[in-house]
């Protein structure tokens, strides 16, 4: 737990480094694996899976049998839970639905724009050392609202074969049925190629791990998009003295407790608020059960004295945290000017872990700076936007000369043609 008081801004970027691996220190072993799917297929999935997750698979495909199971092992409450979650999720979603969009450029041209659902989407469920079923609901609600026809869902199974039931229960409550046992880079891998069991997808989607995520970046080499590096979760807070140390530990610690690769990040304009949070962190952690992974993500956490908000607003937009929480006199100050950040949790009664469950808003957002250009998942990222136009003889005789002088400028005569055979025609000739 690294203390800084008033860092000047050039020292920023070094004391702010991610913890994770470069992509160049993972790549060979994700171009390997890619390698070897796209030549031998199930063969080599299977090889993977028995080498990284520990068991071997006669079926990767989860059967009805399995998911009947399932159902039965989920407590009714927790059942009750993951439906009011859903429901908030669907809420959400559905509200980002945008209507066409339609103008005539002109008289006569018609021009419009519609979405369009993906139509074979893929999503990975990350269950290394944690079954996260909630990241069913943050890809598996959009995805049906958005219409994509055909979704598979990938998820590394435990040492027995299984998949958590929960992770079942979520993806049959969410109209998913086609699970397949597979987890990091072989499940990217298999998804981009497809392999005599897991069909190819035009899109993959999903957090994961630093293996998961370079695979995913890898994947786009062959064609297949992604929705954005989606890797270890990381927590920034700006605090000043109106914040609870108790809170703002307890959200520092809700995201170091997903793997020792995580970052959190306390910037305050107050010492004591800093020293008071540290306290509470050592007192917390003690009690948790992945204490061990929590404390070791904490020999990578920053706690940043500054002088100002103005001078706080701007360390944040330089590390681009997936996550900012803000708890400050002048929260509206932080809201208006946060310019990189997945998502944003604002207020004392606002935990980061509303978000990951059950707000509404998505989880599945970009790390390691690239909220600096990526967007978290939402509805729009299932869709494509398809344009149309319609021109009427009015509008072709209106707009065609243009297009004929700006061909002809390009040197391309038979664009003009297009348009000179079509204006004789309308002029009798
Ligand atoms: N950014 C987000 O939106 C977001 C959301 C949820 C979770 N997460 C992150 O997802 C991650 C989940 O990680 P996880 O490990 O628990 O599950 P995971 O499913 O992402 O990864 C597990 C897989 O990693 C592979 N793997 C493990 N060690 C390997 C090695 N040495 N070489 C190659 N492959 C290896 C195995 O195949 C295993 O199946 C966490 O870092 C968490 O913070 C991020
Ligand atoms: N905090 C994670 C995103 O970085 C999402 C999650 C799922 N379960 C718990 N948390
Ligand atoms: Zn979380």
């Amino acid at each position: 737990m690294k203390t800084y008081t008033n860092p000047a801004p050039s020292n920023w970027n070094e004391i702010l480094k991610r913890p994770t691996k470069s992509f160049e220190e993972i790549e060979k072993t994700v171009s390997d694996i890619f390698n070897e799917i796209s030549k031998k297929g199930d063969t080599a999935v299977s090889k993977y899976t028995s080498l990284f997750d520990g068991t071997s698979l006669n079926e990767i495909k989860v059967s009805e049998e399995e998911f009947s199971k399932a159902e039965m092992l989920i407590p009714e409450d927790l059942q009750n839970a993951i439906k009011l979650a859903k429901s908030n999720i669907e809420k959400f979603h559905k509200a980002q639905k945008t209507p066409k969009v339609e103008v005539a450029t002109m008289p006569g041209v018609n021009c419009w724009q519609e979405k369009r659902a993906i139509e074979k989407v893929g999503l990975y469920i990350p269950g290394g050392t944690a079954p996260l079923f909630s990241t069913i609901l943050m890809l598996a609600i959009p995805a049906k609202i958005a219409g994509c026809k055909e979704i598979i869902l990938c998820t590394p199974p435990n040492k027995q074969g299984e998949v958590n039931p929960a992770i079942l229960y979520a993806a049959e409550l969410c109209g998913v049925k086609t699970i397949y046992k597979v987890g990091g880079i072989q499940a990217i891998a298999a998804m981009t190629f497809g392999t005599e069991t897991i069909p190819q997808v035009y899109k993959i989607f999903g957090p994961g791990n630093q293996f998961v995520t370079v695979a995913k970046q890898w994947a786009t080499r062959f064609g297949v998009s992604i929705d954005m590096p989606a890797g270890p979760s990381e927590l920034l807070v700006f605090a000043d003295d109106t914040a609870i140390p108790s809170f703002v530990a307890s959200d520092l610690l809700s995201q170091a407790e997903h793997g020792i690769d995580s970052q959190v990040v306390l910037v305050s304009t107050s010492k004591t608020m800093i020293e008071n949070t540290k306290a509470e962190i050592l007192k917390q952690v003690e009690k948790l059960p992945r204490k061990e992974i929590a404390l070791q993500a904490l020999i990578n956490a920053r706690f940043i004295e500054v002088e100002t908000d103005q001078i706080a607003l701007q360390l944040i937009n330089t590390y681009a945290p997936e996550h900012f929480i803000v708890c400050a006199a002048d929260e509206t100050f932080f809201v208006n000017n946060i310019a990189n950040a997945g998502s944003v949790f604002i207020g004392n009664f606002t935990p980061e872990s509303a978000g990951d469950y059950a707000s509404g808003t998505n989880h599945t957002l970009p790390t390691n700076g690239y909220a600096r250009q990526y967007s978290g998942v939402n509805l729009d990222s299932f869709t494509k936007s398809i344009t149309f136009q319609k021109i009427s003889e009015k509008g072709i005789t209106a707009i065609g000369p243009s297009i004929e002088l700006m061909a002809a400028a390009e040197g391309l005569d038979a664009h003009k043609n297009a348009v000179t055979l079509r204006l004789k025609k309308l002029q009798g000739n």
